[in-house]
């Protein structure tokens, strides 16, 4: 694979003054911004609450000792998230010590714990020094059956209970309910107007099971949006693959906090992914992702995550996957090399990435391999440059071919060309001069160039 640059028409293919003024403008109107009519979107006006420290030890393969939870600290806060959500200090000895000791740190990010509704765990919240108290309980008829068994009168009792007494002690204070999705709108909308009028900073939404669809989203967001004057956060499980779509629809629809994860870690499959929010939040607006967020900085986050809970990143990651800025196919290739917004939508140099072009496969096109021939400084017409890509793609067709071998193929024919040795589509002759070529560096063991020593 080519490494590409920024803008740069590495070829100048095709390309005129007029076409490329007529590109700038395009590229200036973003279809993807948010429409100034939709008075209610948070698009460009949202909060991140990272829960790679909560939701993210609920994932099966997450243990995070002190020094990793605090490492992973760290680089969200450098990376610039708003809040740093922590697992609640009720569930172990260890779990209390360590929201501690982040909130001894000094971190630009907010620090929340997250407990039950439930005034045990509040009082040993409050007791840590976080900045917030992240309270949550079930409305679902599921969940008010099967797991705490409370009614919706005793549900409100506790949260008023609750978060007047996380109030008193002057930090901030969310009210959640737990599987939103399923729960009854009114009982939803009364709860959540109650804790409205008593003050608490946000309501959250939790989509817990991950069955919500952007529609349903935007209308209960919408709906809420209505009913109560505090901040809305929401949660959203990807079972269904909808988070970061949900999250996208809850901003729009007056959401002003999203719940992430980095990589998306969690209960089952996860939640929303902070690499693929931010990725679609900067579709959106690039200009208000890049001043608020480290975006260079994501990249290590998702390694050091990925090391702590033994995953791989995805190969589709968002941003980071191996292969998201790499582009294959000859039609791709040759826009890309005049001007990469063609056909990519997030620009790698604002991540502290760089963008490739893969060359040697059947797929290829004289266009990519004219900006590898440019950029091995060899002399070669377009005729030339044609042919020698012929020759590429015939050898594709057995194998896919390494960078090193598509320079062999270029070198070879490129000093066959100068020295008479070779005409125009003689593709036998080419053929037995390639295989001189790797016979004779076979012999020498002749590593020069990054060619392959390989069998003919
Ligand atoms: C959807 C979510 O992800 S919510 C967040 C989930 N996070 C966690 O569970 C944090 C880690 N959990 C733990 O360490 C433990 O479950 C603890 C410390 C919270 C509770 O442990 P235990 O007392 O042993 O109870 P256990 O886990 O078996 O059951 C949960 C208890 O909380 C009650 N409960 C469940 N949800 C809530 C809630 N939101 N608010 C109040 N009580 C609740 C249940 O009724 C049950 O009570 P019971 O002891 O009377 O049966
Ligand atoms: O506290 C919340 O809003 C969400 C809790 C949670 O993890 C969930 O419901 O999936
Ligand atoms: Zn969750």
């Amino acid at each position: 694979m080519v490494p590409v640059g920024e803008t740069r028409p590495i070829n100048g293919v095709n390309g005129t003054s007029a076409n490329q003024v007529q590109a700038t403008q395009q590229q200036q109107r973003n279809p993807y911004a948010p429409r100034y009519a939709d008075f209610l979107s948070n698009v460009s006006n949202f909060k991140i609450i990272e829960s790679t420290l909560r939701e993210g030890e609920q994932f099966a393969n997450a243990f995070f000792d002190t020094k990793t939870k605090i490492a992973i600290a760290k680089a969200l806060d450098a990376f610039g998230v708003d809040y740093i959500e922590l697992t609640s200090p009720a569930a172990s000895e260890q779990s209390r010590l360590d929201c501690e000791a982040i909130c001894k740190l000094g971190l630009k990010a907010k620090i929340l714990t997250h407990i039950r509704c439930h005034m045990d765990d509040a009082r040993i919240a409050v007791e840590t020094g976080v900045d917030g108290v992240d309270v949550v309980i079930g409305t679902s008829s599921f969940l008010r059956e099967f797991s705490h068994g409370k009614d919706m009168n005793y549900i409100t009792k506790t949260a008023i209970e609750v978060i007047t007494f996380v109030k008193s002690k002057g930090i901030e204070v969310r009210f959640s309910s737990e599987d939103s999705f399923r729960s009854d709108l009114v009982d939803l909308l009364s709860i959540y107007q109650t804790v409205d009028k008593i003050g608490v900073n946000r309501v959250g939404i939790a989509d817990t099971v991950g069955c919500a669809n952007p529609r349903q989203v935007y209308d209960l967001v919408r709906t809420l949006r209505g009913v109560v004057g505090c901040d809305i956060e929401i949660h959203l499980h990807n079972d269904t693959g909808m988070a970061i779509a949900n999250a996208y629809t809850a901003l729009e629809a007056g959401a002003t906090h999203i719940d992430t994860s980095v990589l998306g870690i969690g209960e089952r499959v996860g939640i929303t992914p902070l690499g693929g929010l931010v990725a679609c939040l900067y579709a959106a607006n690039p200009e208000y992702v890049k001043a608020k967020y480290n975006l260079p900085m994501l990249r290590e986050i998702e390694n050091l995550v990925a090391e702590a809970v033994e995953v791989n990143i995805p190969f589709m990651n968002p941003i980071t996957g191996y292969c998201a800025f790499t582009h294959k196919a000859g039609i791709h290739a040759k826009a890309i090399l005049n001007n990469p917004s063609t056909y990519e939508i997030l620009k790698p140099e604002d991540f502290g990435l760089t963008r490739y072009v893969s060359i040697g496969h059947r797929l290829t096109g004289w266009n990519a391999v004219k900006s590898r021939v440019e950029q091995l400084r060899l002399d070669l017409t377009d005729d030339q440059i044609k042919d020698a890509t012929t020759k590429i793609k015939e050898l594709a067709d057995v194998r896919t071919q390494s960078m090193e071998d598509v320079d062999t193929v270029l070198r070879v024919y490129h000093s066959a060309v100068i020295s008479g040795e070779l005409k125009l589509g003689d593709s036998r002759g080419f053929d037995l001069l390639l295989k001189r070529h790797r016979d004779s560096s076979v012999s020498r063991g002749d590593l020069t160039n990054g060619t392959v020593p390989v069998a003919a």
